[in-house]
């Protein structure tokens, strides 16, 4: 177990110079399990490299067996790394491993819970476990920061499920580790209950700590991420700020078609930056949430346009995902 006297500093966007700019730093790294019976080496991972900026929250975003759970047990210390480097606030896993590992918190994707113990008695174990001093254990203001303070004392059995879900989150953060990993955190929880942990996450955020995140939904990442790397077949295919991403990802169309030939875009529909993809027709690219389509259409009927038809084409999150997936694929092939 780590030692406490190492525990980094819980505050990451103080301006310090003795902490690091990046909370996690992965260069080429390389996972390949061995070959069982029959069956070939797997290479879940390849010359993956990620910088995750300190006080960020990073969305890293894949289908299943992508390779999200390799690389997050690989920064945990649970599984060993075939080559490359990692470090966690600025310790290298290799050379640091107790800092290392201490630097970090890990939310697993099962519910880990034993029903027998209150939540408070839960985080007092795991704080013991991880060496943490009584005087400076943190058990009753995480629970809050969790929205569990009011069940510090009810049996764990008779929480609800989002509930149980906090509290696996309150209990990686008992060593007060400054970057935080979620694997898949919402998975098969419904809409209220993600709402309301994603307020938690995002406070926790506020509060200084550094937040990894794992999920199949853009619209998680989407929601929460200030980054997104996607990967898929163990390499990243894309990692850019989520709005760069989405904006590369979302975009739905609208094409008017007008009764009479245009030489060039009208002025008063200058600002919405169409493309006169032919003379009678103008094509609008715009992200869905910006909804611009009356703003547009008034704008059309004050350049004097005729419109004889008019369409819009959505392209779903989840098809462009499809779209830059397949697009790895057919490198590989
Ligand atoms: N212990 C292991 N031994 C052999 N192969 C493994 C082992 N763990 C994972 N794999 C394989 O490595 C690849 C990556 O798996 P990984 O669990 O990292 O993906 P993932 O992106 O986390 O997927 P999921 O979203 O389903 O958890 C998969 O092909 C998986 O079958």
């Amino acid at each position: 177990m780590p030692d406490t006297a190492t525990l980094p500093a819980a505050d990451p966007l103080a301006a310090d110079a003795s902490l690091p700019d990046n909370a996690v730093e992965i260069e080429h790294l390389e996972k390949t399990y061995r070959a069982a019976g029959k069956s070939a080496p797997l290479h879940a991972l390849s010359d993956v490299s990620l910088t995750i900026p300190r006080g960020c929250v990073f969305g890293l975003l894949g289908p299943n067996g992508a390779g999200k759970s390799t690389m997050i047990n690989i920064m945990a210390g649970l599984v060993t790394k075939t080559g490359g480097t990692v470090r966690i606030w600025g310790n290298d896993i290799d050379k640091a491993t107790r800092q290392a590992r201490a630097s970090i918190g890990v939310v697993p994707q099962e519910l880990n819970i034993d029903p027998f113990f209150t939540p408070y008695e839960m985080l007092e174990l795991q704080a013991g476990l991880y060496g943490v001093p009584p005087r400076e254990r943190r058990t009753r203001e995480i629970l809050g920061i969790l929205g569990l303070a009011d069940k510090a004392e009810a049996y764990t059995r008779t929480l609800s499920g989002g509930m149980r879900r906090r509290l696996m989150v309150a209990k990686a953060m008992v060593h007060n580790p400054p970057v935080l990993v979620l694997d898949e955190p919402t998975a098969g929880v419904d809409i209220e209950l993600r709402q309301q942990l994603w307020g938690r996450v995002r406070e926790l955020n506020r509060l200084g700590t550094t937040i990894l995140l794992t999920t199949h939904y853009l619209e998680e990442a989407e929601e929460l991420c200030d980054t997104i790397a996607i990967i898929n077949r163990g390499k990243v295919i894309a990692c850019d700020p989520t709005e760069t991403l989405v904006r590369r990802l979302d975009n739905k169309e609208l094409q008017l078609v007008v009764a009479r030939p245009l030489a060039e875009v009208p002025a008063p529909l200058a600002a919405f930056e169409p493309e006169l993809a032919a003379p009678d027709r103008l094509v609008f690219r715009y992200r869905t949430s910006a909804s611009p389509v009356g703003r547009i259409l008034a704008a059309a009927q004050e350049a004097g346009l005729e419109i004889v038809d008019l369409r819009t084409v959505e392209t779903d999150l989840e098809d462009i995902f499809l779209q830059l997936t397949r697009g790895a694929h057919d490198d590989e092939h």
